[in-house]
């Protein structure tokens, strides 16, 4: 239905154009009084070609179930489905959780858990998630008022504005007096299942606002800044393409979302080469607990120093900076002034043998959801690097989980840190770093700049790592503190 002829062009509106069955439609809105928008941007992501992301839905017959599922309960279908869809088993527990945090039998009332949702993006400046969850707040009875800010909303509320920027920016300085603060004050006190549900969403939101940010997300078209009235600059295609969602799927892009060639061709084989070297000299040579420990400080140091150029095309953002305060306190600051990061033992306290009962006990179902959800990322594997096949890539995935957490201070004793420079290279280190720590930094330079031979799938699949993992640390803090409360 590209019928782009001049005669169709009204001078007063640019390159708009039509087809005689849309110039029919048109008279009959304009008679109506009905105006259409058109959609903003090119599909779920604006990363990742809208033509592949349909493939992958048209296929899999998994993916229908739960489809109908997600839009029974939602009554929409929202763009982070439309790109986690890539992984079917990922995205089934994914939404299992998080309707179950959302909708289902909790200590908190609706439109707090929407509300809570709304501060913990806010911290990322990640409208696209505020933009959804005002939209449920307000539908479940919120009071308009408190999205004037957080010193509009309960202060009850306000009292959890603090452990939601420590959380977010800066979660090993967490302590149980934070907590103590919380559950303790005369009035407005939280109570301990109460604030576990909260842990669990701020959590939960602020590593979606990674996910958001790390996959380009587009707003729906529904959503402010998803459409426009205006008319299309330059364009090629008809009104009843743009309403029936055969719009400009002409992105210039291979699937591996790059067109450099500066990189050899053989990255992935290079790094196919190391994996196999580390895993001859595993075998052979092991490292000192000594030496670990200095291998971990190395890379916590290092990691430190991986820093993003300043953006030039980071995702516009709208002003969320009401709905939580202190704008100024970020990742960023800390790192630039060096400030050091003490180390936590997953011997001491893992999710395993620690978080995860304490969430149960509080939160029933919700830990062993937790459990699943990091489970299913952690072991998620398709046995494939780019266009290779059967290859065992878990070194890999354990360098990208093992590397956030190491970010975040974390150690595991018996991993050997070496690895993490061996198999992620700094254009990776930097993305990672970025979605993990300041997601609104992220642009479509760094996305692609990464693993150019790689499937857009894949780079989802690096993205349900990085927020996993993000996820897990964030909690161990958190609940950390909680246990240290309690005894
Ligand atoms: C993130 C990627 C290295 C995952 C890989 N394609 C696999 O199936 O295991």
């Amino acid at each position: 239905m590209k019928l782009a002829s001049a005669a169709t062009r009204s001078p007063g509106y640019g390159a708009v154009v039509g087809c005689s069955c849309c110039c029919r439609s048109r008279r009959r809105r304009e008679e109506l009084g009905v105006r259409i928008p058109r959609p903003l941007g090119q599909g779920p992501s604006r990363f990742i070609p809208e033509m592949e992301i349909l493939q992958v839905n048209a296929e899999d017959t998994q993916m229908h179930t739960l489809f109908t599922e997600s839009f029974t309960t939602l009554g929409h279908l929202d763009n982070v489905t439309l790109v986690m869809v890539f992984h079917p088993q990922y995205l089934e527990s994914f939404l299992k959780t998080q309707h179950y945090l959302l909708q289902m039998d909790g200590p908190l009332p609706l439109h707090f858990r929407h509300y809570i949702g709304i501060m913990a993006a806010a911290r990322h400046r990640c409208s696209y998630l505020v933009n959804i969850h005002v939209n449920y707040f307000l539908q479940v009875g919120g009071d308009p008022k408190w999205l004037n800010g957080l010193e509009n909303a309960p202060q009850k509320l306000q009292n959890l504005g603090e452990l939601n920027k420590i959380l977010a920016h800066r979660p090993w300085l967490i302590t149980k007096e934070h907590i103590e603060q919380l559950l303790k004050t005369e009035e407005n006190s939280w109570s301990l299942a109460e604030l576990i549900h909260a842990v669990v969403l701020l959590t939960h939101y602020h590593s979606l606002a990674s996910f958001t940010f790390g996959c380009g997300i587009n707003p729906e078209i529904h959503r402010e800044g998803g459409h426009t009235f205006r008319a299309p600059s330059v364009s090629d295609y008809c009104i009843c393409d743009i309403t029936n969602g055969n719009h400009g799927v002409t992105q210039v892009q291979s699937s591996t979302g790059n067109n450099a060639t500066t990189e050899p061709l053989c990255e992935v084989e290079a790094l196919m080469e190391k994996m196999k070297q580390l895993q001859e000299c595993r075998d052979e040579i092991k490292a000192s607990q000594e030496e670990k420990a200095t291998r971990f400080e190395k890379e916590k140091r290092e990691s430190m120093l991986v820093c993003c150029s300043e953006d030039e095309d980071s995702a516009s953002t709208r002003d969320v900076s009401r709905h939580f305060e202190d704008t100024s306190y970020g990742y960023k600051d800390f790192s630039r002034h060096g400030m050091h990061v003490p180390t936590f033992h997953v011997q001491d306290y893992s999710w395993e043998d620690h978080g995860y009962s304490l969430v149960n006990r509080l939160y029933p179902d919700v830990g062993q959801l937790i459990d699943e959800k990091f489970q299913i990322a952690y072991n998620l594997t398709y046995n494939t690097m780019a266009m290779h096949k059967d290859v065992d890539t878990s070194m890999l995935r354990r360098a990208i989980w093992n590397y956030i957490h190491c970010m975040f201070g974390i150690r595991y004793d018996d991993y050997d840190y070496g690895e993490i420079n061996q198999l992620l290279d700094r254009s990776f280190k930097i993305y990672i770093k970025t979605v993990v720590c300041t997601p609104e930094k992220t642009t479509h330079r760094m996305y692609d700049s990464f693993w150019r031979q790689f499937k857009h799938s894949e780079k989802v699949h690096v993205n349900l790592l990085l927020i996993e993992a993000r996820m897990q640390a964030e909690l161990l803090y958190a609940l950390r503190a909680i246990t240290h409360y309690m005894t």
